[in-house]
């Protein structure tokens, strides 16, 4: 039968700037060890864009400007019950300085020198249209954390 699972919300803040993205070693919790961009739970009430800075804040201390919502991907993991839908936005701009926060370590990277070794197994699948600015839709099967069972990727015209 068509049940409907409620999905999890979760945004990612990716900044992207003069050939450089700025990624944040994941210090604890979900994800620990992984470079990842800034992001986290879309609250009660809260818009997705606004979940998305306020995450960005907090993780990283820095207020984003002119943001690209670029990406929709849909992860499912054997061992959760709810699909994660993250919505990825491309930070054009902001103000402050990055700094280190008790969840998240940044670090700027050149477009060709990405961690995806030390990131989730989908990225190296996505940030390439990212990167060239493509909007964007996947859907991620995870056997486990580290294993990436399936995937459907496609660039999409709008999101
Ligand atoms: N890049 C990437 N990110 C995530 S979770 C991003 C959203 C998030 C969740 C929890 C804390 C902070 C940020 C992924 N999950 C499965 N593959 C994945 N790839």
């Amino acid at each position: 039968e068509h049940t409907l699972v409620a999905k999890k919300l979760l945004t990612l803040a990716i900044v992207n700037r003069e050939g450089r993205v700025l990624l944040g070693l994941k210090k604890r919790g979900f994800g620990e060890g992984y470079y990842n961009g800034f992001g986290g739970k879309v609250e009660v009430g809260e818009t997705v864009e606004a979940a998305a800075r306020r995450e960005l804040q907090e993780e990283a201390v820095i207020i984003a400007g002119n943001i690209k919502k670029q990406g929709l991907l849909t992860f499912h993991f054997d061992d959760k019950p709810q699909p994660w839908e993250v919505h990825v936005f491309n930070v054009l701009d902001y103000n402050g300085e990055p700094c280190e926060t008790d969840e998240m370590s940044p670090q700027w990277f050149s477009h060709d020198q990405i961690p995806f070794d030390k990131m989730w197994k989908d990225d190296e699948i996505w940030y390439p249209h990212f990167l060239a600015g493509h909007l964007f839709q996947g859907e991620f099967f995870f056997r486990n954390t580290h294993h990436l069972d399936s995937y459907n990727f496609d660039v999409v015209s709008k999101l």
